[in-house]
């Protein structure tokens, strides 16, 4: 075996007792969250639908999605979806947003009754603008849902990095019990009541990671970046306000904290997406980029509502290949000028 050793169980929670977490999906962040979970005293069963992804599991790998990390034993996977759910006390979701309504089909039928439901996914369904807790209360409604969110990339969890996150819950008691079981040494996780805010910021921060590596690939300075990731949050806030998050979760590890992340480092899989735009590379078989879909329907949101956000449809209309990022950034240098308003 190759790549760096990784500790499977470097801590405990003291006075928390051990429960059987299950995850679903075998990606990147998935096999991050079970290695966390490992070391955070949890047994832990994870879901992948992909044999391949199982065995290489099994064999301390997960060469697709996390080259050179040597995943530490104790991870039991499976692609028998009734095996990963039989008994479990928790299930976090981390396959990407547009497929968590899919993940939960499959999962529903096994679903223990009354256990949480941890979203863990970043994104707004892009059919129907649902955030990820709708599809959850819509899909299982007998199971409470909570999210996982805040600057945290795969790797650096995998590895043991320390960060923080916030566990939100719409009760406070849940998300508290949440975030106590979930922290580890390195891994401290901050519990929130404004279970919308928290999935926002999550959501929508891919957007601007996206907008941030087109500025920079396209040589735009860092004085546009900073300025695009400041007007940016500012078109978070507004977005987030309509759908009632609180402006102070907002300013978090899961609004905040996730931009200042993904908009300053080509690590993450959407600045990387913006940047080979930005670049003129070809975008097919890049990693996932989750604000690629959010980007779309955010606008249509922001559309639909009367939201402000110049910034959001430039993303989504570069997408789309109705504009180049040239003619964006001529549209939103020659807005009327006005007061500078941040809400
Ligand atoms: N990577 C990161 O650093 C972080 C990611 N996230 C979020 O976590 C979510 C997942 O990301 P990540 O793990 O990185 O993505 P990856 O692309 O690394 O992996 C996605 C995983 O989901 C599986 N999958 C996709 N569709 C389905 C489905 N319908 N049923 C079952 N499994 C499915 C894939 O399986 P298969 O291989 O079979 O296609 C794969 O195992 C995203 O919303 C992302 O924004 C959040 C924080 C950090
Ligand atoms: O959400 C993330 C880190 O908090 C991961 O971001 P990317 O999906 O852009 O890599």
């Amino acid at each position: 075996m190759t790549g760096e050793a990784v500790s499977g169980q470097d801590v405990s929670n003291p006075g928390k007792s051990s429960w059987r977490v299950t995850v679903l999906g075998g990606g990147a962040w998935g096999t991050a969250l079970a290695l966390a979970m490992l070391r955070a005293g949890h047994k832990v069963r994870l879901f992948a639908r992909d044999p391949q992804t199982v065995a290489a599991i099994g064999q301390g790998q997960n060469p697709r999605y996390l080259p050179g990390i040597a995943i530490a034993p104790g991870i039991e996977a499976t692609s028998d979806i009734a095996a990963a759910l039989s008994g479990a006390d928790c299930v976090l979701a981390v396959t990407p947003a547009q497929s968590l309504r899919a993940t939960l089909a499959v999962a529903k039928d096994n679903m223990p009754d009354g256990i949480p439901l941890v979203l863990c996914a970043k994104g707004i369904e892009r059919d129907t603008g649902a955030l990820l807790s709708a599809i959850v209360e819509e899909i299982l409604p007998r199971n409470p849902v909570a999210a996982l969110s805040g600057p945290s990339f795969a790797t650096d969890v995998a590895r043991g990095l320390p960060t923080a996150v916030v566990v939100a819950a719409r009760d406070e008691a849940l998300a508290a019990d949440l975030a106590a079981r979930f922290s580890a040494q390195n891994l401290r996780c901050y519990s929130s009541d404004d279970l919308i805010g928290v999935e926002i910021g999550g959501a929508l921060k891919n957007v601007f990671a996206i907008a941030a590596g087109a500025v920079t690939g396209a040589g735009l300075g860092a004085s546009a970046q900073a300025a695009m990731v400041t007007r940016g949050f500012v078109e978070l806030r507004r977005i987030g306000a309509a759908f009632g998050a609180r402006p102070e979760t907002l300013m978090g590890l899961s609004g905040l904290g996730d931009l200042l992340l993904t908009c300053s480092s080509a690590q993450s899989r959407n600045f990387a997406y913006g940047l080979a735009l930005g670049q003129g590379k070809a975008l097919a078989g890049l990693p996932l980029a989750e604000g690629v879909p959010t980007a779309a329907i955010a606008a249509r949101i922001a559309v639909e509502r009367g939201i402000d956000a110049p910034i959001i449809a430039a993303v989504a209309a570069i997408l789309d290949g109705a504009i180049t990022i040239s003619q964006a950034v001529t549209a939103l240098m020659t807005r009327p000028l006005k007061t500078e308003t941040n809400d």
